[in-house]
């Protein structure tokens, strides 16, 4: 792999509306040198393309500040010293660790403008705080997020392409339509891409959800309460999850009809539902390639996909968040928000927006109560008393969920999901625990029995009612 062209876009520092934007006051830590506190940076967005050893490509975005002195405060966030055909002498850092250099970015939102090759997008409703210092966002992610004090949240897109980024497209149909269940859109950032009439969008600018709580993080903490006491059922702990998970699966069913209402929508009949399967199929081909303990079950795991063209019914199709679990939600005093409509970023832009039927949002939660009750287990002693414990609080919180989804969307009869309906969610649910063996046998190792073990329990074959009858 390699670094095959830098484009450089215009000076943030100059990327602004005549007359709004005057030079911010470098916000350095007390006690730092005061040569380097009188120093504002130069910034700007460069654009690397890397190419791979199959001759594809990629474009990630590189936020610098540039420096004539060397700051000790971003030693951390150094990325090289150079000579730029326009600045001069530089050192260069990583501009998102940089409060003097995010700052810019800020006050270039504080209005709609298209002065240079960076457009900053606004929307309505919102005076922003500008008199704010930023924070980078720590946690793993898959790009950069900076909050401006408790006010708005900057979120940086690191790999870039040609087109509408779908969070930033759902995010601004769900703001424009009031949706309770999203961080509110103020504005996004875009610059002409090259060899293409689509632009790159590169970042987005929305609410901070300041006080919110990682639906992740909040359901760990459930597994670990039922664990703490001895002998207890999940529903007679303190740190009972249920009506949590019953008011998420409601939100969940009101953020895809708002999703059906503002995108269009579609039917699956059995040409589709055939490709569907195929699809699996394949997915599932590349991933037993990976993870070779796949193979074995093979015959089951095809027969789950195979079982989805004998759905009879059509099957509506829409826009859907297309990467959801327990992670991508925050519990807000105003009830579940859901973030990151980006999709899986691994896939290419065509796929991650294209139809898809809801059941493949609510299977990657049910899979996700699942994951959270036994990456818990995993961190306690073995035994069968635990691992029936654990299996009790995934499946009282997948069946929470799914009738909070269930009512809330009115779709189906009181007495739960048809059959059409537990075969395309049991196909879901097997893509994506599929889909994740080959996640954690390449970034956690040590987690891959949490999916594996899931698959196992969803390809057995159902009990057979004659041999029980037998062994009574
Ligand atoms: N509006 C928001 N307010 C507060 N925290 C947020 C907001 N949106 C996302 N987050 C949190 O920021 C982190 C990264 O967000 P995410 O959209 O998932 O980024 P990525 O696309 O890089 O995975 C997550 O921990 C998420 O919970
Ligand atoms: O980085 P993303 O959030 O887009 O998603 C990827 O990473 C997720 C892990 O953070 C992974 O999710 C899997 O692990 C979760 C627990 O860490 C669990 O709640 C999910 O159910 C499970 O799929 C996700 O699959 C991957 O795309």
């Amino acid at each position: 792999m390699s670094v095959t062209h830098v484009r450089r876009l215009a000076w943030l520092n100059a990327a602004t509306s005549a007359g709004v934007l005057e030079a911010p006051t470098a916000q350095d830590e007390p006690g730092s040198p005061a040569e380097q506190r009188v120093e504002s940076p130069r910034v700007r967005i460069e654009l690397a393309t890397l190419e791979y050893d199959d001759g594809t490509t990629e474009l990630y975005q590189l936020p610098l500040a540039y420096y004539r002195s060397p700051q000790e405060r971003l030693e951390h966030a150094l990325v090289g010293q150079w000579t730029d055909e326009d600045f001069g002498e530089a050192f260069v850092y990583d501009a998102l660790h940089d409060r003097n250099a995010t700052i810019w970015w800020l006050r270039a939102f504080e209005v709609e403008h298209h002065d240079t090759d960076l457009w900053f997008h606004r929307l309505e409703g919102h005076e922003l705080d500008l008199d704010t210092r930023s924070t980078l966002f720590s946690g793993e992610q898959s790009n950069s997020s900076v909050a401006f004090g408790d006010d708005s949240l900057m979120k940086v897109f690191r790999k870039v392409t040609p087109g509408r980024n779908p969070d930033i497209e759902i995010h601004d149909a769900l703001t424009r339509s009031h949706s309770e269940h999203i961080a509110a859109l103020y504005g996004w950032l875009e610059a002409p891409a090259h060899g293409s009439d689509e632009p790159l969008q590169l970042a987005m600018l929305q609410q901070f959800l300041r006080t919110a709580s990682d639906g992740w993080d909040l359901a760990l903490a459930s597994v670990r309460d039922l664990f703490a006491e001895a002998d207890l059922h999940a529903d007679e702990v303190g740190g009972d999850f249920a009506a949590e998970a019953h008011r998420l699966g409601v939100a969940t069913a009101e953020v895809h009809d708002a999703l059906a209402a503002e995108f269009p929508t579609a039917t699956w009949g059995p040409a589709e539902l055939s490709d569907l399967a195929e699809a699996m199929k394949r997915r599932l081909d590349e991933a037993a390639a990976v993870v070779p303990d796949l193979a074995e079950r093979r015959d089951a795991l095809r027969s789950a996909f195979d079982a989805v063209t004998s759905v009879t019914e059509p099957v509506v199709v829409q826009r859907i968040h297309a990467d959801f679990h327990l992670g991508q939600t925050l519990r807000t005093v105003r009830g579940w928000k859901i973030v990151d409509f980006e999709g899986e970023p691994a896939k290419p832009l065509s796929e991650r927006v294209r139809p898809d039927s809801a059941w493949r949002d609510v299977a990657g939660m049910l899979r996700s109560f699942d994951y959270a009750a036994h990456a818990v287990e995993a961190d306690v002693e073995e035994g069968a008393q635990i691992a029936y414990r654990a299996a009790e609080w995934a499946e009282r919180n997948r069946t929470a969920f799914l009738e909070g989804y269930v009512e809330a969307s009115g779709r189906t009869p009181d007495d739960g999901l048809t059959a059409d309906q537990r075969v395309l969610l049991r196909a879901y649910e097997v893509d994506k625990a599929v889909y994740e063996a080959v996640y954690e046998a390449r970034n956690r190792p040590t987690w891959i029995t949490i999916p594996l073990s899931a698959i196992a329990r969803l390809t057995e074959p159902p009990a057979d009612p004659s041999a029980q009858e037998a062994s009574n």
